[in-house]
């Protein structure tokens, strides 16, 4: 059977499928539904000495978005986003401690881990936060530099406020750093443009791995009435997303692979995905609106089908899924040749593909179509569109 297991900056973690810092980590009864599911660890909603964030979280409103952006009733469709306003963990630092310390004791004896997550307006916030983590005994510690909300509170410099300002995301990072002995990980905003060398600049200051990333800022009308969805701009991620994390990870990836390591998450819905996460260069995933539309056993299933998946490819440890496909991409110069091919017996003549080429290649030859190799330049813009599993192959030449 395939091992599942991961070390992650000296910590090992029994499988890459955590529950990020959200409403499902809510509290130690959430944490402890999350662990009972089969997941690998959870991170702990961010624990935070502001008093608006907690209290935002008081107001918190999500809704289930489908496929053009508008309220699901009933049924939540597969290619859903999650949109929603929401804070940070709803107690002081002082009561939410003892729920940390609950589900530590509950993930010892389940072989799981806990991560603490913090989230501060002043630097020496983050470094009592962090110290207190450390204290309670958790083995690694979040910073949440990309909370989106704290961008439509005016005054509240925390999550994604500082993960827009990099040198005060390095001066926070480096503090909590050398206050702590446990490894600390950044979560960053997506909101930036260069999060390689930001990456970079965390990691020389005494970070050990970054989460990439928190969730967009988005806005969404409700055409009838004329006014925002819950009264206006929100976070938001959904199926949109996996691509633009991914490559962010990827490049990360390639540009820390010795020294860095990476928390996936923003995208991920179920274990196919996560698999694109390792072979992105994630070692774990950190998952969340799937689990708030599914419930919390949509973890455990998705560490079945990952095992599952891994022992019908002969893929022994995550180790050797990791960064292969972020290894395998080429520059746009390096890309070969390739030609479109009609499989004569397979095609069924829709005469589709005329309409997707735009470089005179793919030609009407009366029943059946077939392709004028000077023209064609491999595109694939036929293979799409054909409804024919297996009538056009594109091959390199
Ligand atoms: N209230 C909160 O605190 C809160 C709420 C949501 C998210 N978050 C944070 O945001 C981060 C990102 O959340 P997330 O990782 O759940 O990402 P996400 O919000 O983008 O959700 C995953 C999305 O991926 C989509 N998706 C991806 N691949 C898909 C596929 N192949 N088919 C169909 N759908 C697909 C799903 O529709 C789902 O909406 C988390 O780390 C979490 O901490 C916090
Ligand atoms: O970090 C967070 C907290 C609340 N919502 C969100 O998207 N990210």
């Amino acid at each position: 059977m395939a091992d599942l297991s991961v070390q992650f900056c000296g910590v090992r973690i029994k499988n890459p499928v955590l529950a990020a810092s959200a409403e499902p980590t809510l509290n130690a009864g959430n944490m402890n539904k999350c662990i009972e599911a089969g997941a690998g660890g959870v991170i702990a909603k961010t624990m935070t000495d502001s008093p608006a964030m907690r209290e935002l979280t008081t107001r918190s409103k999500w809704r289930f978005l489908d496929q053009r952006h508008e309220v699901c009733h009933g049924k939540v469709p597969r290619a859903f986003s999650l949109y929603g306003r929401s804070g940070l963990a709803l107690e002081t630092p002082e009561e939410f401690l003892p729920e940390i310390r609950k589900t530590l004791k509950f993930a010892a004896d389940n072989d799981a881990v806990v991560v603490g997550s913090i989230g501060s307006t002043e630097i020496s916030g983050w470094v009592e936060l962090a110290k207190q983590m450390e204290d309670v005994g958790v083995p690694l510690l979040e910073c949440n530099f990309g909370c989106p909300h704290p961008k439509m509170m005016p005054g509240v410099r925390t999550g994604m406020n500082v993960g827009q300002d990099f040198n005060y995301a390095c001066e926070i990072t480096q503090a909590v750093a050398e206050a702590v002995r446990i490894p600390v990980m950044i979560k960053v905003t997506p909101q930036v443009n260069d999060l390689v060398g930001f990456s970079g600049r965390l990691l020389d200051v005494g970070a050990k791995a970054v989460t990439l990333t928190n969730r967009f800022i988005g806005f969404v009308p409700d055409i009838e009435s004329g006014k925002p969805l819950i009264w206006g701009q929100a976070g938001i991620g959904g199926p949109w997303v996996k691509p633009l994390t991914l490559r962010w990870i990827r490049e990360v990836y390639l540009a820390y692979k010795e020294r860095v390591a990476i928390a996936g998450t923003n995208g991920a819905y179920d274990w196919r995905d996560i698999v694109m996460f390792v072979m992105s260069g994630a070692d774990i995933v950190e998952m969340c609106s799937a689990v708030m539309v599914y419930g919390y056993e949509w973890l455990g299933k998705q560490v079945k089908g990952l095992e599952e998946w891994m022992d019908a490819k002969g893929y022994k440890s995550l180790a050797q899924m990791k960064g292969i496909a972020a290894e395998a991409a080429l520059p746009y110069a390096n890309m070969p040749s390739e030609k479109a091919r009609v499989i004569e017996d397979a095609c069924i003549g829709c005469k589709r593909c005329l309409d997707a080429c735009f470089y005179n290649a793919m030609q009407d030859g009366g029943e059946k179509t077939h392709v004028l190799e000077e023209n064609c330049i491999g595109c694939g813009g036929c293979l799409s569109v054909c409804p024919q599993a297996g009538a056009i192959e594109i091959n390199v030449v």
